[in-house]
């Protein structure tokens, strides 16, 4: 993708009688995108308009309506909004949505990097709250990168996230079934830098492989370098099939990158799906949970005292102090996030004999993505040699991740010991709950258990915590709990008081989700939180 200022067909004219196009924004695989205006509103929006050359392309005309179709089923503020979809007068097809008027990650790397850990986590909080919404509605993006993320700089509310292009989105209906197959046999779709193991040989994905993607954006952002480098597509695919990531605190021994983080990177980089955290709202427990022990344990104890008397106009997720921009940037380092010219477009031809050659682990349910489309816009630009070397390295990838990877998993740090601590009354500050004593012992009648409106509260949480107003957060999840209390919640309502410096509250949430989720992948984490009140050393 690249940002393009020279004039153009389009611009200064009026597309379907309602958008005037103003400006070329960015071009890419398959067309080009324009900042526009919508006249009936009088309001800035974003046109994608369809080459016209790829009209009769009916994979791309597909892609195209998938992501109109697979984005216009989504409703959450950390993603775009899809307002129309439709054909102009000279036959092109556009897609309307809404106009974020920001930079996207990867241009907020090459300019800002290094990135306060802090800061990363806000970002790639909310790229795992628009994924969880996605998941929730059957749509795995496929494709995340920098590229696919916008961010907003909003006047209280710094550092707002959008999440775009659900071109290759695998759109999963109510019976559990795949829409109609995007691809034919012979292809694998996203971007090989952020491929996970089972894309990229071709198998059964699902909401974990963006998971994986969110892995390498992660070590990205805090390092400023891709966990693996090659020259090629299938030098992506290979290591990323059968290489280990090397620790991002090896690469880069200079930036600042907590031991918590370092470890949560590696691990939603682990090969086997099973490994990595099991959904985008646990990913994002684990980044909160991070954020918070660092800003704990920087703090000067007399204040973690004094804690429960704070304010409660604390901010959450407040930023770090920033780096100063006088350390190495992206564009000064060798084999950073650069212009990989293969890999801008990331659904594409890959020339006929691929077709031919057997997936090497196909699976039943994705005959028709197995193999790698990571060539040019022109097919024919991959020669009869590299496509035989991409099949044979492939298969060898595949083998050896089989053969590597399909045994015993090594358990994960995360991992709860089995002798771990459980809350216990006596621990408890005396001006604490009563950790024996259920917050919600009265059943909640059938009814009630309104899980639509739930979600809805859930998500105006989820909003007002990013936005630092926890006693709003705290309100609209105690409403989704009313409705639904789940387990996640009272996570979320603890870390919400938590961040408000109520350790007592915080603590009756925890215990109540342990309650309720005994084996949580939070459990180590609330401990740990439980003893600094007590006034036990923080481990
Ligand atoms: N809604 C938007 N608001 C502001 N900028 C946008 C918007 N949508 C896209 N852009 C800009 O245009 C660029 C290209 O968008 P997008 O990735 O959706 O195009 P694409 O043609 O699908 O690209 P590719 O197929 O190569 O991934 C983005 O990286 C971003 O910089």
């Amino acid at each position: 993708m690249r940002t393009v200022a020279e004039a153009d067909e389009y611009i200064g004219k009026t597309l379907a009688k309602k958008y005037r196009v103003e400006a070329l924004i960015g071009e890419g695989g398959m067309g080009k995108v324009y900042r526009s205006r919508q006249l009936a509103l009088d309001k800035p929006v974003v046109l994608k308009v369809l080459r016209q050359s790829l009209l009769s392309d009916e994979r791309t005309v597909a892609r195209f309506q998938r992501e109109a179709k697979a984005a216009s089923r989504l409703n959450h503020p950390n993603s775009i909004s899809i307002l129309d979809f439709g054909q102009a007068d000279d036959g092109a097809l556009f897609i309307a949505m809404e106009f974020v008027p920001g930079q996207d990650l990867h241009q907020l790397l090459n300019r800002e990097w290094p990135l306060a850990e802090g800061r990363v986590i806000r970002i790639v909080s909310q790229v795992l709250s628009a994924l969880s919404d996605a998941h929730g509605a059957g749509v795995i993006h496929r494709d995340l990168k920098p590229e696919n993320i916008m961010v907003e700089q909003r006047r209280n509310d710094t550092d707002f996230v959008k999440v775009l292009d659900f071109g290759i989105a695998k759109i999963t209906d109510s019976s559990g079934e795949d829409g109609p197959a995007l691809t034919r046999a012979g292809f694998v779709c996203g971007t090989p830098e952020y491929m996970s193991p089972e894309q990229a040989r071709g198998a059964s994905v699902d909401h974990r492989s963006d998971l994986y993607a969110v892995g390498v954006l992660l070590y990205q952002l805090m390092t400023g370098l891709l966990p693996f480098e090659s020259d090629s597509a299938v030098g992506f695919a290979t290591k990323h099939l059968t290489e280990e990531p090397p620790p991002p605190s090896k690469r880069r021994p200079d930036a600042r990158i907590s031991v918590g983080m370092e470890r949560l990177i590696l691990r939603a980089l682990s090969k086997d799906p099973d490994d990595r955290p099991a959904n985008a709202e646990a990913f994002k427990a684990e980044l909160h949970a991070l954020e918070h022990r660092e800003r704990r344990r920087s703090e000067p104890a007399p204040r973690r005292a004094a804690a429960s008397a704070a304010p409660m106009s604390s901010p959450v997720l407040a930023p770090l102090p920033r780096r100063g921009t006088g350390g190495s940037h992206l564009a000064t380092q060798p084999g950073t996030v650069r212009d990989w010219d293969s890999a801008e477009a990331t659904v594409r031809a890959v020339p006929e004999i691929i077709q031919t050659t057997p997936n090497p682990m196909p699976s039943s349910d994705h005959l028709e993505e197995s193999a790698v489309s990571m060539g040019q816009d022109n097919p024919g630009g991959l020669g009869f040699f590299k496509i035989l070397t991409l099949t044979l390295v492939l298969a060898a990838g595949a083998l050896a991740y089989y053969f590597f990877f399909s045994g015993n998993s090594a358990s994960t740090p995360y991992s709860i010991p089995e002798n771990a601590p459980v809350p216990r009354k006596e621990d408890a500050r005396t001006q604490g709950p009563d950790f024996s004593t259920p917050l919600h012992s009265q059943e909640i009648p059938a009814q009630a258990l309104n899980v639509a409106k739930s979600r809805e509260h859930e998500m105006e949480g989820d909003q007002q915590y990013q936005r630092g107003r926890l006693d709003l957060a705290a309100t609209h999840y105690k409403n989704a709990f009313q409705l639904n209390p789940k387990p996640e919640l009272s996570l979320k309502l603890g870390e919400v008081y938590w961040q408000h410096e109520l350790p007592g509250e915080a603590l009756a949430w925890w215990s109540r989700h342990l309650r309720d989720a005994p084996s949580s992948v939070a459990r180590a984490y609330i401990v740990e939180q439980r003893k600094s009140v007590a006034g036990a050393p923080v481990p």
